[in-house]
């Protein structure tokens, strides 16, 4: 049980290449003459195929660190490296988003949107559609295809854009706050048809989480960002069987990592 816990944010089962090595990262926003550090040190190494929760107090640098690693924002120190010697990285090609929020285009069907970062791409229309209705099947939407997005639940609509992200088959799946709007009841649901997506397609996935249990119930590795000043905390393996069911929860393994996030953030 030791090792399960034990913590190196270097560790990736790929030493020598991991798909990300963050080195020092470092991020500060500058307003009106004012300095504010919203990543102060970030080290860690992904491995291709992690699932990695990022679990934090509001304003810790949450979706700061995501959008660094979507390219959206430069780091103001440390280093930031995507891609292995084997596959290289394009930010523009190699991300698939998804935020709070949906975000789907009201005028345009389900399977219209899904395929909209394969159409900004310029991939071919008729592969894009049939990888679109693969996925729509995938995450159980098969039959709403020509649907409009206000014809769905706000659950459904939060599996089509976990569709839409997949489109163009990227490297790496940034998720802030995904469930973060749905009922408690959706959330469960969609965190387990979560675990299946991942496991059946394999892909990087980092998400952010406010959710200690969601953290813990959906990642294969966890990161623990503090605010005040925004630091990481922790980073460790969640050794838990897979494919998990919403009993995992009621184990003492699970209630050994949820303790020990609580303790990090200062709450027990
Ligand atoms: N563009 C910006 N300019 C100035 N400050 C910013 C900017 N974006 C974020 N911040 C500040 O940086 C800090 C980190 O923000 P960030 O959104 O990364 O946190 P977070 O952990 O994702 O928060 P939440 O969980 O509430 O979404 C916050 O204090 C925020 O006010």
């Amino acid at each position: 049980m030791m090792s399960a816990l034990a913590s190196d944010p270097t560790r990736t089962g790929n030493e020598a290449d991991p798909m990300i090595r963050l080195r020092n990262v470092r991020k500060v926003y500058r307003t009106g003459g004012h300095e504010f550090v919203a990543v102060s040190d970030v080290t860690m190494d992904i491995a291709e195929g992690d699932m990695v929760s990022l679990v934090g107090p509001s304003g810790c640098g949450k979706s700061t660190l995501l959008r660094i690693l979507a390219g959206l924002h430069d780091a103001d120190d440390g280093e930031v490296r995507i891609g292995t010697s084997a596959s290289t990285f394009t930010p523009g090609r190699d991300v698939g988003m998804v935020f709070q929020q949906a975000l789907l285009l009201k005028w345009r069907t389900i399977l219209e949107n899904v395929i909209l970062p394969a159409e900004i791409l310029g991939l071919p229309n008729r592969e894009a559609k049939e990888r679109a209705r693969d996925l729509l099947n995938m995450v159980g939407l098969q039959g709403f295809e020509n649907k409009y997005p206000y014809e769905l639940s706000g659950g459904m609509q939060q599996r089509a854009s976990i569709a839409r992200a997949l489109v163009h088959d990227p490297k790496l799946i940034l998720m802030d706050e995904p469930f973060g709007a749905l009922d408690a009841l959706t959330r469960e649901k969609m965190n387990l048809e979560m675990l299946r997506i991942w496991q059946r397609s394999s892909k990087t996935i980092i998400f952010v989480t406010h959710s200690i249990q969601e953290a813990v119930f959906l990642g294969s590795r966890c990161a623990v960002l503090t605010a005040g000043p925004a630091r990481m905390a922790d980073y460790f393996d969640i050794v838990l069987p897979l494919p998990r069911t919403l009993e995992v929860k009621t184990t003492e393994q699970f209630g050994t990592y949820t303790k020990r996030i609580y303790h990090l953030l200062g709450m027990d």
